[in-house]
C-alpha cells in the first residue's frame, strides 16, 4: 500500500502498518521535494498510475483530508487497526479510517470514511462517528454520542452520553461536553462552552 503524507501522523500510521495484520507499505508520497525517506521508507513525489494500488491518507488537518480523497479517488485502505486496539467485533470502522494503539472501540459503534481515531480514546457503545473526523489521544466518547463529518475532539476531551456534536466542529483539548454542539462550533472549558465558529480556513 501507499501512504499519502510524510507527516508525524505518517509515523503513527506506519507503526500502526508495522504491528501486524496489514501487509507491506510500499512507498510514501509528499508534496515537498525535499522530503526523501521517512522511517526508513523511500518518499516519492507523484501518485501512482495503478489507480487499484490501495492508499492511506495520512493528513492529520480534516478538510485537506477530504479534499485529497475526493480530488485522487484511488481505492482507500480498508480500515488500518493498532494491534493493540480492542474493537467489538460489533462495531464498523469504514475504509481509510486509522485506529491508533490502545484505543477501544465497544459494541454498535459505526466511525465513518478516512477518520482518525487516535492513541488511547475510547469510543463507547452506540456512538456514531461521520467521515473525516478526528477522535485525538485519550479522549473518552460514552455512549450513544454522535459526532458529524470533520470535527475534532481535542486531546483528552470527554463527552457525556447522547450527545450531538454537529459537523466541522472543534473541541478543545480537556473540554467535557454536556450539551448539543452546532455545527462548525469551538467548544472549550468543563462545562463546554462555545467560543467560536469554525471557518474552512480556521477549522
Ligand atoms: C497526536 C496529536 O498530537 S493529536 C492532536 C490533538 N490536538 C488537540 O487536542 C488540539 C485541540 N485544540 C485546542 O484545544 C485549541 O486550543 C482550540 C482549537 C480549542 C482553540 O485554538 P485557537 O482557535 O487557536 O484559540 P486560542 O488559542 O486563540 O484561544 C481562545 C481562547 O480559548 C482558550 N482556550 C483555548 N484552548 C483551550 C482549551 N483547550 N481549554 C480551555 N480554554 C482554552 C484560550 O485561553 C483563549 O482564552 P482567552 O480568549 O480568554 O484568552
Amino acid at each position: 500500500m501507499i501512504i499519502y503524507g510524510a507527516s508525524g501522523h505518517s509515523k503513527v500510521i506506519i507503526d500502526i502498518i508495522r504491528s501486524g495484520r496489514h501487509g507491506t507499505i510500499d512507498y510514501i508520497i509528499d508534496d515537498n521535494l525535499e522530503i526523501r525517506s521517512l522511517l526508513g521508507l523511500p518518499v516519492l513525489h507523484k501518485l501512482p498510475e495503478d489507480e487499484n494500488q490501495e492508499i492511506v491518507y495520512a493528513i492529520g488537518n480534516n478538510h485537506i483530508r477530504k479534499e485529497l480523497s475526493e480530488k485522487y479517488p484511488v481505492k482507500p485502505v480498508k480500515a488500518l487497526i493498532h494491534n493493540s486496539a480492542i474493537i467489538s467485533e460489533y462495531s464498523e470502522i469504514m475504509d481509510g479510517s486509522v485506529v491508533m494503539a490502545k484505543a477501544v472501540v465497544n459494541a454498535s459503534a459505526e466511525v465513518g470514511e478516512h477518520c482518525i481515531l487516535n492513541t488511547s480514546c475510547i469510543i463507547e457503545h452506540d456512538v456514531m462517528i461521520g467521515n473525516f473526523a478526528h477522535i485525538s489521544p485519550g479522549t473518552v466518547i460514552t455512549g450513544g454520542v454522535r459526532i458529524g463529518e470533520g470535527t475534532q475532539i481535542g486531546a483528552g476531551a470527554s463527552v457525556i452520553p447522547g450527545i450531538n456534536i454537529g459537523k466541522w466542529a472543534t473541541i478543545g483539548a480537556g473540554a467535557v461536553v454536556i450539551n448539543d454542539i452546532p455545527d462548525n462550533a469551538v467548544v472549550v472549558g468543563n462545562p463546554g462552552k462555545i467560543i467560536k465558529y469554525n471557518t474552512h480556513q480556521n477549522g
